[in-house]
């Protein structure tokens, strides 16, 4: 067999894949998973204003999202109201809506999901599901996110990094908090909009990373990148087994990307930062 690809790193230095298209055949990844009947729970906040997204993230996640697989969404929002009904959801699919508070800063509202999750995952998700994974509201699915995501603690590169020196990441730097990483340190740089896994690994990331988003607080600390930064720091120590490109996690703002990029799976929509969010 010869390498699909050659001109993208395909493999972490711990061994752990890295998914791009081409690295993968989703015949044989589909017809390996469709007799083992897995739940996926899906976890994603629609708060205050990004209640608009909703629709969108829903109609285009059955087209393409784990199609043919059992998902569960797991919508947590302050309105449950607005919730919309008029998504028609294939068989073995199904949505539940958890009500939280809303927060007055857009970043409160970005880190308490780790919170929220990890109480989810103890009261429900964890006698639900086989895996979870935890996205970002402000999106759309354009194309095929499979069963080639499993795994038991995924990550995604974000796309705005991934062709960076580890020294020009966005980590957080300053040694007082939590999620610190050192210049010199450091694999890539994950985005927040986007992990998942075995439930109880990814269990293990939102208590770890919660824990030290309240430790920072009580010294005053807010990391550079909010839970994404923690999410970093975890990340460090417990190393993914599994990496996706950033296929999985696009932003429209990149354009096309580089010829490495030959196809968008999900990506952001592009916001007004300034009307959408509660404090800009
Ligand atoms: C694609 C990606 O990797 N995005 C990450 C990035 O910023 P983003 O600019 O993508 O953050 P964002 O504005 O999308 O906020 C993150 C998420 O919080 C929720 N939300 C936020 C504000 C609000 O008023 N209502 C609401 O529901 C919603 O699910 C949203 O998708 O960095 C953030 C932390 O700084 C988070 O780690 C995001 O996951
Ligand atoms: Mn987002």
């Amino acid at each position: 067999m010869e390498p699909a690809r050659r001109d993208v790193l395909a493999v972490t230095p711990w061994l752990a894949p890295i998914v791009w298209t081409g690295t993968f055949d989703p015949t044989i990844i589909d017809g390996a998973v469709k007799h083992q009947n897995i739940t996926i729970a899906t976890t994603v906040f629609a708060v205050a204003k990004y209640i608009r997204f909703l629709q969108d993230f829903l109609e285009t996640a059955e087209k393409h999202y784990m199609v043919g697989l059992n998902v569960h969404f797991y919508i947590f929002t302050d309105q449950p109201n607005a919730v919309p009904t008029n998504v028609t959801m294939a068989a073995g699919r199904r949505v539940s809506v958890i009500k939280v508070p809303k927060f007055s800063r857009w970043q409160e509202i970005s880190m308490r999901r780790m919170e929220f999750i990890q109480k989810a995952i103890e009261v429900d998700i964890s006698h639900q599901a086989n895996y979870i994974f935890c996205v970002d509201v402000d999106m759309q699915f354009h194309s095929r996110v499979g069963a080639e995501i499993l795994g038991r603690l995924v990550a995604v590169l974000n796309p705005w990094l991934h062709k960076e020196n580890r020294d020009s990441f966005n980590y957080e730097r300053r040694a007082a908090s939590t999620a610190c990483i050192p210049l010199g340190k450091g694999d890539f740089y994950y985005a927040g909009g986007f992990f998942g896994g075995a439930v109880g690994e990814v269990h293990s990331l939102v208590k770890a990373c919660r824990a030290n988003l309240e430790a920072d607080r009580a010294v005053g600390m807010e990391a550079r990148c909010h839970e994404e930064s923690h999410v970093n720091r975890y990340l460090l120590t417990n190393k993914p087994t599994k990496v996706l490109s950033p296929e999985y996690i696009w932003d429209e703002e990149l354009g096309s990307g580089g010829p490495e990029i030959q196809v968008i799976r999900y990506a952001t929509v592009r916001k007004n930062m300034k009307e959408v969010r509660e404090n800009f």
